[in-house]
């Protein structure tokens, strides 16, 4: 089972995360980061970029899980911009190093293959940072998404796109194809981190740790996963049957072991 920390706010939460991720570049400074696109990563890349005249990022990689198939890079929506403004401009990642998937319609047919090559060169992701969707969907593998998945187009579902709605100035103009990371692409990366805020996603946080391993909630792969930790606040945690065991772990944990 993966490791839950129960933290007191996103902000705990990002300093957490931000903490592994500072140790991994120290031990590893061409280290290859998986980002996450959605508000939930927001705090880490903040904590993040507060500390980065201490890190040494020139070699820092990194691999973003998805993007909006049909929209322009130029779009503020397109995920290439997302991580540029999020990411790698606070951070001060070097841009040249970060690999969004390629969402062009005309090359769409290789691109995830070439997804999955630029990964594989890059010796496979190191820490990869994941939200949750309100469905259980992890980067935009909407339920049913085979464990085995790799990256690939996939269509999204209208409660995705009613939930990425707010980005666009109507829910029609959020594209309804997308392309994405597969779940078996995720499950490669050695150490995954799942953070997930407020009440919203109590459901999906639960099906995904506790449930059944399913298709039907695709964050329920990460139970396969060997090394996998999942950060929550109060609320996202509020429908986990065993909140107590996982605090208890957690407070228990000698110190110099960190997530
Ligand atoms: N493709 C992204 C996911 O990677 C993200 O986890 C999810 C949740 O977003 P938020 O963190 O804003 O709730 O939204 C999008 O669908």
């Amino acid at each position: 089972m993966a490791e839950i920390v129960i933290v007191e706010n996103a902000q705990a939460a990002g300093e957490l995360v931000a903490d592994a991720i500072a140790s991994l570049i120290a031990s590893k400074p061409d280290a290859v980061l998986g980002l996450a696109t959605g508000s939930t990563p927001l705090p880490v890349y903040q904590a993040l970029a507060a500390r980065a005249a201490q890190l040494d990022l020139g070699r820092v990689s990194g691999f973003a899980l998805d993007e909006y198939v049909g929209l322009p890079v130029s779009h503020p929506e397109s995920y290439r911009s997302v991580i540029t403004r999020e990411v790698v401009e606070p951070i001060g990642l070097d841009p040249k190093l970060i690999h969004v998937p390629d969402g062009a319609v005309d090359t769409i047919q290789s691109a995830g293959s070439e997804y999955e090559r630029a990964i594989m060169s890059a010796g496979g992701v190191d820490l990869q940072i994941l939200g949750v969707g309100t469905d259980g969907h992890i980067g935009f593998n909407e339920p049913g998404s085979s464990f085995a998945s790799l990256t690939r187009v996939k269509t999204l579902t209208e409660q995705t796109r009613r939930d990425n709605a707010r980005f666009f100035d109507s829910p029609d103009q959020v594209p309804m194809h997308c392309i994405t990371q597969g779940l078996g692409t995720i499950l490669r990366a050695r150490h995954l981190v799942l953070l997930a805020f407020g009440e919203k996603k109590a459901a999906a946080v639960a099906a995904s740790v506790e449930g059944p391993l399913t298709a039907m909630v695709p964050g329920s792969a990460i139970q396969l996963h060997p090394h996998a930790t999942v950060v929550l606040d109060e609320a996202a945690a509020s429908q986990l049957q065993l909140a107590d065991y996982y605090r208890y772990t957690w407070a228990n944990k000698p110190e110099w072991q960190g997530i």
